[in-house]
């Protein structure tokens, strides 16, 4: 009611004019500088308020007062609905952006994203993982013995930690690395987006595939909350503690090849992808990002329209499907061998490669040969190892980030959760 007073005081006494202003100075006002048009006059900047939400009915409503008429009924129940729903909307306006950087600058071994965590903020570099739900961490409990190089989070240096008293946690991946530690519950905030209360998994032991991985200082698990391994009582993802008060229920990843992409909470972002976002069903049980690809093509061979039930998992360098594929890929490669010595297919590295695409209902994704020659399979070798590998020792298909980065992803954790992809 103030801002109203003084501009009614402005206004009324003429002190607005709509004169070509001739500026001969400035004065500071909360929205930058408002020139000073000389004595008496003053030309004001109107901005607009981000956080406004139109009431057409209250519109109205005001209409009546200002002419002295009794509204009706119905019109002041309009407003009254308009506001609950415009309140409603307005609960949700929290969205977070943050970079997923690639933890070695030759090849997409995984990406790390910065988090902060406690009062006052502990900065780490995390693996954010929709192939598993556990948000743990190197921390304070470790032995020195198992930490090198690695950021840790010290609960003690945290006015905001809370330990989950007798909480535990254990965890082996797909990859056999392992975890496991106690839990305290702190606050966490990635690209401005806070939880309050977010159970921070510690580490009291890590395998040495972990130890050895020195850019990483935990995971955050964006599968679904179902595989969380805390016990007595699971703990939630930061998506879904994080869901009810964001714009929308979706993370993206925007993941790139041998540069940093980004990870958005709570919005999708327009200008980063092309054409249009295709939306397939996602099977939550038991708890992985599960959907059905609808068939691939290697090069520009024939696509082939079978059914491919896969996990989107960006916690997964590579990308793992049914060895007829990969014997159809590996066999348009020169010199490709599978190999036992180095557990996969591996090629001459100045193979010729095909592009491998792959389908989403009626969309195509196409990964570029770049991304599939993955690396040489030791430091300086000219034999490389494949981006493609086989998924029959996993029993699960996996599209790990050698075919994320090749897109735009949107997981929508709406009712029910779907995937989206989109070309970039
Ligand atoms: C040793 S670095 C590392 C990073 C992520 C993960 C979790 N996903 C992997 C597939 O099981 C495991 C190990």
């Amino acid at each position: 009611i103030k801002e109203l007073i003084l501009l009614t005081i402005i206004v009324g006494s003429g002190l607005v004019s709509a004169l070509p202003p001739t500026k001969i100075g400035t004065t500071k006002t909360n929205h930058g500088d408002v020139p000073v048009l000389g004595k008496g006059r003053a030309s004001l900047q109107q901005v607009r308020n981000p956080h406004y939400r139109f009431n057409g009915a209250r519109a109205i409503y005001r209409t009546y007062l200002k002419y002295g008429v009794q509204p009706p009924d119905y019109l002041i129940e309009a407003v009254a609905k308009t506001d609950a729903l415009n309140t409603a909307a307005e609960g949700k306006r929290d969205t977070g952006s943050a970079a997923a950087i690639p933890v070695n600058p030759n090849y997409d071994i995984a990406y790390v994203t910065p988090v902060s965590i406690g009062t006052p903020p502990q900065t780490l570099h995390l693996d954010f993982d929709t192939g598993s739900s556990d948000l743990w961490v190197f921390s304070s409990h470790l032995p020195a013995s198992q930490i090198r190089g690695q950021t840790i989070y010290v609960p003690a240096n945290s006015s905001t930690a809370k330990l989950l008293a007798d909480h535990t946690w254990s965890i082996t991946y797909g990859d056999g690395s392992a975890s496991r530690g106690n839990v305290y519950v702190d606050n966490f905030t990635v690209g401005g987006l806070t939880v309050e209360n977010q159970a921070v998994q510690c580490a009291l032991q890590v395998s040495t595939s972990f130890t050895r991985e020195s850019n990483i200082d935990g995971l955050v698990g964006l599968g679904f909350s179902t595989l969380n391994t805390v016990v007595p009582k699971s703990q939630l993802t930061f998506f879904d503690n994080a869901k009810p008060h964001m714009d929308e229920p979706v993370f993206t990843a925007d993941l790139k090849w041998k540069s940093e992409g980004t990870y958005d909470f709570g919005f999708i972002d327009e200008k980063k992808y092309t054409g249009k976002i295709t939306y397939v069903p996602v099977n939550t049980s038991p708890g992985y990002w599960t959907f059905t690809s609808s068939g691939y093509a290697v090069g520009s061979g024939n696509f082939s329209a079978t059914s491919i039930v896969g996990i989107a998992d960006t916690g997964t360098s590579l990308v793992y499907l049914p060895p007829s594929i990969l014997t159809a890929y590996y066999r348009q490669v020169e010199g490709a061998t599978s190999s036992r010595t180095y557990g996969g297919y591996v090629f001459p590295c100045n193979s010729k490669l095909p592009s491998f695409t792959f389908g989403i209902g009626e969309a195509r994704i196409t990964i570029p040969s770049s991304y599939i020659s993955y690396a040489p399979v030791t430091a300086g070798s000219s034999t490389c190892f494949g981006g493609l590998q086989s998924s029959s020792s996993l029993g699960i298909n996996i599209w790990g980030d050698v075919a994320l980065k090749a897109a735009f992803v949107v997981f929508h954790g709406g009712n029910p959760p779907t995937i989206g992809w989109a070309k970039k």
